[in-house]
């Protein structure tokens, strides 16, 4: 997409691209278009940014809880965002075995136990072995910590999301 076709979708168009940039979230993308017009599409991302950064922790828990679990129900039922179906399978998810699996399953119900929201990480840039690895370890780290991470990793997902709908037709646009 390039960056006149970016400032001219209406709000409806502008949700059909951009609404699920974060999971689950089109409220973001509703309250960033108002922002047009862009000067780039790094000024976009920023705006969906800075709209998180604003929230109150209960609306960024919000944003967490938005979230599939990594190898959970979704995953199993086929009832994922396209996004996350894809972020999923590229980290291996799709192909745990049984003892994967259960490790996995364990250590959300108690990420999720202890914290109230799930455990989120960006799965394009990881592996199951990593995920894992990240769980066990996160699982030990206090509310606030696991908050400001779990956003953190949003943003990570959202940069490739966006990265997909920029460059996925025409590299060289933006
Ligand atoms: N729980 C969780 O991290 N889910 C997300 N991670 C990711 O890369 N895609 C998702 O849906």
């Amino acid at each position: 997409m390039d960056l006149h076709t970016l400032n001219t979708l209406n709000y409806e168009e502008f949700f059909e691209h951009f609404g699920n940039i974060v999971e689950k979230c089109p409220l973001i993308s509703g309250a960033v278009w108002s922002r047009r017009p862009f000067s780039s599409a790094l000024e976009l991302e920023s705006s969906v940014y800075e709209f998180i950064d604003s929230l109150p922790s209960s609306g960024q828990e919000g944003i967490l809880r938005c979230h599939p679990d990594l190898a959970g129900k979704e995953l199993i039922s086929r009832t994922l965002t396209q996004e996350s179906m894809k972020e999923q399978n590229q980290a291996g998810l799709t192909s745990l075995s049984q003892s994967e699996r259960e490790t996995l399953t364990l250590l959300n119900s108690q990420y999720k136990l202890k914290f109230g929201f799930p455990f989120v990480i960006c799965a394009k840039m990881s592996d199951k072995n990593k995920i894992i690895e990240a769980l066990r370890s996160r699982i030990q780290n206090d509310r606030v910590e696991e908050l400001g991470t779990g956003i953190a990793e949003v943003k990570k997902i959202c940069h490739l999301r966006l990265q997909d709908i920029f460059f996925k037709t025409c590299p060289t646009r933006l």
